[in-house]
């Protein structure tokens, strides 16, 4: 076998994500999984819960992972790679000690993970290593013996990755009047986290201020600005924003928030919006309320023409992409140097998160990683 097909030493794939409310009844238990523990102000939550009220206590997420794991089966299998595909949730159902519970009885040993997030940050990939580290704990606790897991580099500059993000704000771009086209700015949109945990993302002192997180955006934002310049031909200014900001008020989060950043574009004259939502990989809750309703009404109250790029969710070429990054690393585990696909200026990105990357605010065991109390 050759790196085309060969999992070994990986017996399994974990799709892992954040889960979401399936009906009006799981919103609130879904929000305290969230929550818990995180010191978000009580107004905050029914205010998010009522985002999700508003599409019928449903988020797609879920659903939208379900199709991303019979597109990544569908995948491997075309393409024989032997390689079985679980799915499990940080905050809901299938709940993830319980899908690693399922991996171990079926006698996997060595697993992968691909997060459902694409970026550095704790929120983005330590709290899911913390996760990890909880679910193993409790399997060790029930006398099971554990699993390795290991989890993929983070993707955000990878070309498939890119190139379909891309692709979508081609897309975008031809559903806006053709009069303001041409001119049309890019925003490009994250989740804004604390300044604190911007600048701590990452590995220790990589990066200047906003870490690795920013600096992560900021190139996959600018590479994907030049492929589209290069495409249409137009100038297309861009910025980074951010967006469904929680916490407290007077603590610093990043900034400017994507609506503020709707009415500076008109108040300075530009033509028309594209907003790409680039820190995120499916169209859930955070897309479908914060970008789709929300911002978007601000957009119309302005008088802006706007529109919404799609999100990589289960594109044929990301789920090639997780393949190859699923080969890239099973090879490099087996001792091979492997190419390692990455655009922009950052390069691949570390397989192995090493001590003191992404601090949470009070110390937690996490798994995969340099610090993992697991081997
Ligand atoms: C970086 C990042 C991502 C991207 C990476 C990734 O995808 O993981 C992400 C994704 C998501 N966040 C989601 C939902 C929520 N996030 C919250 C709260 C928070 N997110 C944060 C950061 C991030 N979040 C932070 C710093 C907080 C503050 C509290 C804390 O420090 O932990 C809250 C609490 C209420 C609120 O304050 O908004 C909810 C309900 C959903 C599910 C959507 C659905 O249901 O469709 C998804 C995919
Ligand atoms: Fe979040």
């Amino acid at each position: 076998m050759d790196r085309a097909t060969d999992p070994h030493p990986y017996d399994a794939l974990l799709l892992l994500s954040f889960g979401g409310p399936e009906g009006p009844d799981d919103v609130l238990p879904f929000l305290e999984n969230v929550t818990r523990g995180r010191g978000i102000p009580r107004e905050r939550l029914a205010e998010v819960g009522a985002h999700y009220h508003l599409f019928g206590g449903v988020s797609p997420i879920n659903e939208q992972n379900r199709t991303l794991l019979a597109a990544l089966r569908a995948d491997f299998a075309a393409h024989g790679l032997d390689l079985p595909v679980y799915w499990g949730n940080r905050n809901w159902g299938p709940y993830l000690t319980d899908t690693l519970r399922d991996m171990v009885r079926d006698g996997r040993r060595r697993v992968l993970t691909l997060a459902t997030s694409a970026y550095a940050s704790y929120s983005g990939c330590r709290q899911y290593r913390e996760d990890l580290a909880g679910a193993l704990a409790t399997l060790a606790a029930e006398g099971l013996e554990l699993p390795r897991v290991d989890k993929l580099r983070h993707y955000f500059n990878h070309p498939g990755f890119l190139e379909t993000v891309t692709d979508g704000v081609l897309a975008a771009l031809a559903r806006l009047p053709e009069e303001v086209r041409g001119g049309a700015h890019l925003a490009f949109s994250t989740h804004s986290i604390p300044d604190a945990a911007a600048d701590t993302s990452g590995p220790p002192a990589a990066h200047g201020p906003g870490g690795a997180y920013v600096a992560q955006h900021l190139d996959a934002a600018g590479h994907v600005a030049a492929a589209v310049r290069e495409a249409t031909g137009g100038e297309h200014p861009w910025r980074l924003v951010y967006q469904s900001r929680s916490g407290a008020p007077h603590i610093p989060w990043l900034e400017p928030d994507i609506s503020e950043h709707l009415a500076a574009l008109h108040a300075e004259g530009a033509p028309g919006v594209v907003m790409v939502p680039i820190g995120f990989v499916s169209d859930h809750m955070e897309v479908l309320y914060d970008l789709d309703t929300e911002a978007m009404a601000v957009a119309k109250e302005l008088g802006l023409p706007a529109v919404r790029s799609a999100t990589v969710g289960a594109e044929p070429r990301f789920v090639a992409a997780v393949r190859d990054l699923v080969l890239e690393r099973a090879a490099t585990e087996r001792g091979e140097s492997p190419g390692r696909c990455a655009l922009g200026a950052l390069g691949p990105s570390h397989d192995i998160c090493p001590v003191g990357c992404c601090p949470a605010r009070q110390a937690k065991p996490a798994a995969a990683g340099a610090d993992s109390p697991y081997a």
